[in-house]
């Protein structure tokens, strides 16, 4: 079986969380949210290593259950998410993983990523990369200071989550040509596209929500106790 490492970006400050520490740190059923995306990842037979970006003013990490494990490397993050992968990539180059290798990344604000999602996201093959993602099934609207003022053919939305899966320089390369150009970019699919690539859409899971605001920790924890049920 293949086998991969996987960036984690830790390092943002979750203002929309609006809590008094980074919501990362937050508690989910006893761990903390990051302990519980890392250790989906630890319990999976194809991860090789886990590169976590924590901010470099990061005052919790050391409090982490994995900070001395083997298999995890912290580095330092960066201004934004684009950037924090970066420092990953460059991370994993040092470390020896070659350029054509496909690494994953996955937010550290999404623990209720499944095992079946992840093995499904690394067994997909293709020359594009890749990214669980979810089709639309609400009906979407275009506002005009909250007044809708029209409706989105939903049939061509699919909403993006993580892991997302590239080749590690192919990745690097697009990332960086996206902060050079000052192109906002909220996921690694968007700078590939932005180089011509259109990677390929894997289904993804509804619980695998990415905890944003404070109702999603509430719906997180219950998902999460429906999932250690079922183990
Ligand atoms: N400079 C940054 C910003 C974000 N992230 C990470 O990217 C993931 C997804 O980002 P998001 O949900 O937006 O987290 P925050 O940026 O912390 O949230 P907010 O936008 O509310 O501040 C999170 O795991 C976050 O820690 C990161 O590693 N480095
Ligand atoms: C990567 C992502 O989770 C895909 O939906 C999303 O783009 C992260 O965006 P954020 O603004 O950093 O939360």
């Amino acid at each position: 079986m293949t086998q991969f490492w996987v960036i984690i970006p830790a390092a943002g400050v979750g203002k929309r969380m609006a809590s008094t520490q980074p919501k990362q740190y937050l508690m989910l059923n006893g761990k903390t949210i990051l302990d519980t995306t890392i250790e989906k990842f630890l319990e999976h037979p194809q991860i090789t290593g886990i590169a976590v970006g924590v901010s470099p003013d990061d005052e919790y990490w050391q409090q982490s259950e994995w900070a001395g494990n083997p298999q995890v490397v912290r580095f330092d993050g960066g201004q934004e998410r684009s950037e924090t992968v970066l420092n990953g990539l460059q991370v994993l180059m040092a470390i020896g993983v070659s350029d054509d290798e496909s690494v994953l990344v996955h937010d550290a604000a999404r623990p209720l990523v499944t095992e079946a999602a992840l093995t499904r996201i690394m067994a997909h093959t293709g020359d594009q990369g890749a990214l669980l993602a979810i089709p639309c099934k609400d009906t979407l609207k275009l506002a005009e200071e909250q007044r809708s003022t029209a409706t989105v053919d939903r049939s061509v939305i699919w909403q993006a989550q993580t892991p997302q899966k590239f080749p590690l320089m192919a990745l690097y390369q697009g990332l960086a040509s996206a902060l050079e150009e000052g192109v906002a970019i909220t996921d690694e699919s968007s700078a590939m596209e932005l180089i011509g690539w259109q990677p390929d859409l894997v289904e993804g899971e509804s619980s695998n929500l990415k905890i944003t605001v404070p109702e999603d920790l509430v719906i997180a924890q219950a998902l999460l106790s429906i999932q250690q049920t079922a183990k």
